[in-house]
């Protein structure tokens, strides 16, 4: 590559020279044929814009709320498990991030710092994501934990009761560090010769009886607002706003769970509409540019979430996660910014879809490296 990375796949890029192959392939990849890796990226490619000009755009305001939490911008970060993998201050690092460009976090359950670490270390806002094991005692008291240290909604996350079937991590027998927040409470170390270490962490803990009565469980335990991960379809979506839940993310994992299912913002519509406004609607998967945001809002997302675990360190002094976000300097997401459409968002939530975006501008940033 010559010069700084100017867009996500550089970074990614940087991030396969920069980590064990191991690593790189368990962040990078999909489950079994990786279609619906490709796709969750092409789908986007398909939809395009339609501008209009001669708008003043010297002022733009990007900032949004979730669940009544302002953010500067419609942009979260995603949860994504074990980020000391990639860098030694894993999660603590990634929350920088998050405090400094004042927008949420999502911690994931499969942390690599715990949940008062992560607390401890910033005062960014932050969600809780929760896989259901059978350990139901344990899930609980991560939950309260959480609670206990000003985590402010809950994130379950019910499109994995097994572990997707990620072909490199069975070659590379992808191995899992030990996770601190279950220390005293569970082991996270499984026997398994054949292949991934992680899919047989999965298969023995995950609770894979899990089902829509299992809300009223959830409910019973926390007083948070409740989201719901990895619905993809609107039957999904109904029942989910029936049941109560505060918000839905329409997610495919990153395409890392069941392959062949549809891109995640070929969907998004369909739900959107489904919900009719009742819940907000969050979005992730394949957004790796600006334009891409603005396409999942333009179709009824209030906000987007990206994954953030791939840490570079690049030189001494910074630390990029190739999915945007910058945290050592300055925190903006970076990648995004280099290709940003700055957009009237309430003029555009007022018209009619597809593409009828009130304006568009292309405002790449200079020496965002200096
Ligand atoms: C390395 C990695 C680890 C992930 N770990 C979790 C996790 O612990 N919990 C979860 O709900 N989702 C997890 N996800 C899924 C993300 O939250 C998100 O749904 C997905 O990455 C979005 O797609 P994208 O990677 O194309 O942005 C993970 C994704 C990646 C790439
Ligand atoms: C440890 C895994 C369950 C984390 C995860 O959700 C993922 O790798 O996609």
């Amino acid at each position: 590559m010559e010069g700084e990375p100017v867009n996500v796949s550089e970074f990614q890029e940087l991030a396969r020279q920069a980590l064990p192959k191991m690593y790189y392939d368990y962040y990078t990849g999909g489950a079994e044929d990786q279609y619906t890796l490709k796709e969750n990226v092409e789908a986007f490619h398909r939809i395009m814009l339609r501008p209009r000009v001669l708008v003043d755009v010297s002022r733009i305001d990007l900032s949004t709320t979730v669940l009544g939490y302002r953010v500067s911008a419609p942009i979260m970060i995603a949860p994504t498990a074990m980020h000391k993998l990639a860098h030694p201050e894993g999660e603590v690092a990634t929350a920088r991030a998050a405090a400094a460009c004042n927008t949420i976090m999502v911690l994931s359950f499969m942390s690599t710092c715990t949940v008062e670490e992560v607390a401890s270390s910033c005062n960014a806002i932050r969600f809780f994501q929760l896989y259901v094991y059978k350990r139901r005692d344990v899930c609980a008291q991560l939950v309260q934990r959480a609670e206990r240290n000003g985590y402010r909604g809950i994130v379950l996350t019910v499109d994995t009761p097994r572990l997707g079937r990620r072909e490199a991590d069975i070659k590379n027998k992808m191995v899992a560090p030990q996770l601190k927040n279950f220390e005293g409470l569970l082991s996270t170390e499984v026997e398994d010769d054949e292949g991934s270490n992680l899919e047989a962490f999965a298969k023995e803990t995950f609770d894979d009886a899990l089902s829509w009565r299992d809300l009223g469980w959830l409910r019973s335990i926390t007083s948070l607002p409740i989201l719901i991960k990895g619905v993809l379809t609107h039957e999904d979506a109904i029942r989910a706003v029936e049941v109560g839940v505060d918000g839905i993310i329409v997610s495919n994992h990153g395409a890392r769970q069941l392959d062949y299912t549809p891109a995640t913002i070929s969907v998004l519509e369909e739900i959107v509409h489904a919900v009719g406004g009742k819940v907000p609607v969050l979005f992730d998967g394949g957004v790796r540019r600006g334009t891409d945001i603005f396409k999942a809002l333009a179709l009824g997302a209030q906000a987007v979430l990206v994954s953030s675990s791939l840490h570079i360190c690049s030189s001494n002094i910074r630390i990029f996660s190739w999915n945007c976000f910058s945290s050592a300097n300055g925190g903006f997401p970076l990648a995004i910014l280099k290709g940003w459409v700055v957009f009237d968002h309430h003029a555009l939530m007022q018209l009619p879809w597809p593409f009828c975006c009130h304006f568009i501008f292309l405002e790449p940033t200079d020496n965002w490296f200096s």
